[in-house]
């Protein structure tokens, strides 16, 4: 079932058109990445579907409903996690969440909302003390306290160590099984690929690109790489080739046979590949080809790349 659906969304803030016509849909279950650079219009585009901004034009439903007109309704069904967390800073943890618990609507035991964030140790000590990634943490826990059907993460990970990103990971994970929607902006593009099934990249306030992961990735040349051997020019490569910090940077649909061909004409001559890297397209190659001008040249926003 779908959980969100934005159909031709515009939003200007003061004459500035923020958001410029997009569509999507994120399906129960489902974990979607809202991707983009700064000011592309992610979080305008959160904030219209959970209720806090009216859109220009366009439609814009969650769990059926009008995030605005049907916003007490919703209230108890999505979570939110925006990225400027409003706390109490005197409050420790524990007296942050049963504050929080308070107003939601069914609400997790504290322990386990704590649990989940990662934060069990931490009850006790004042939110002014927390580091950062802490803050980033208890606003995970408040945002989940009422096991919401649909989740909005606006650039959850950000500060977070390593170990604590992953430890979200798996909560995003963990919770997108059980049926939550949850619709995550991050700028870490590793990240939106390991935990998204489906994800847009917005530009300027329009789609560039948007579609499943998996199928949007299979879909774009991967890169076979390595450190071109000393006397040998790039055009002598039996394939197309660029040199990129010193590395031949050789760009097809199926690496592992480029790498086959590149590693029969080395070893006929005698040479070695040193550095062999081969691998599928990333999401960060596609994100930098969008940047470098690419849905320039394709010139038809939102479609599926
Ligand atoms: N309340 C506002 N008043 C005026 N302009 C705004 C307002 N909110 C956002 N904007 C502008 O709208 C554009 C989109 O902002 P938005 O915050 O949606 O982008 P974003 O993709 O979330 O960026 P970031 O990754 O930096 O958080 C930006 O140019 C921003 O300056």
């Amino acid at each position: 079932m779908t959980a969100i659906r934005v159909d031709g969304l515009t939003k200007s803030h003061q004459g500035f058109q923020a958001v410029r016509g997009i569509s999507f849909e994120v399906a129960e279950g489902e974990v979607f990445a809202l991707l983009g650079g700064n000011g592309a219009g992610k979080t305008t585009t959160v904030e219209v579907l959970a209720g806090l901004q009216r859109p220009d034009g366009g439609e814009v439903r969650v769990l059926g409903l009008d995030p605005r007109a049907d916003r007490a309704a919703l209230r108890r069904r999505t979570g939110i996690m925006f990225q400027e967390a409003g706390f109490f800073p005197d409050l420790t943890v524990a007296a942050t969440v049963d504050a929080w618990r308070g107003f939601t609507f069914a609400p997790r035991p504290r322990a386990e909302a704590l649990e989940l964030a990662g934060l069990s140790g931490r009850a006790g000590v004042r939110v002014r003390q927390l580091s950062g990634g802490e803050k980033r943490r208890l606003d995970l826990a408040l945002a989940l306290l009422g096991r919401p059907d649909v989740l909005f993460l606006d650039e959850p990970t950000t500060g977070l160590d390593p170990e604590a990103r992953a430890a979200t990971w798996d909560v995003v994970r963990g919770l997108a099984g059980q049926g939550t929607a949850i619709l995550l902006t991050t700028h870490y593009l590793e990240e939106a690929q390991r935990l998204a099934g489906s994800m847009a990249i917005m530009d300027e306030g329009v789609l560039v690109a948007s579609g499943g992961m998996a199928e949007t990735l299979a879909a774009r040349a991967g890169r076979v790489a390595f450190v071109l051997p000393a006397h040998v020019r790039p055009a002598e490569l039996p394939l197309p080739a660029t040199v990129e910090d010193g590395r031949a940077v050789c760009r097809a649909e199926d690496p592992g046979l480029a790498a086959q061909t590149l590693l029969t004409w080395a070893a006929g001559r005698g040479l070695r590949l040193a550095g062999l890297e081969v691998r599928p397209a990333t999401l960060e190659d596609l994100y930098l080809d969008l940047r470098h001008g690419e849905h320039a040249l394709a010139g038809d926003a939102g479609r599926t790349l």
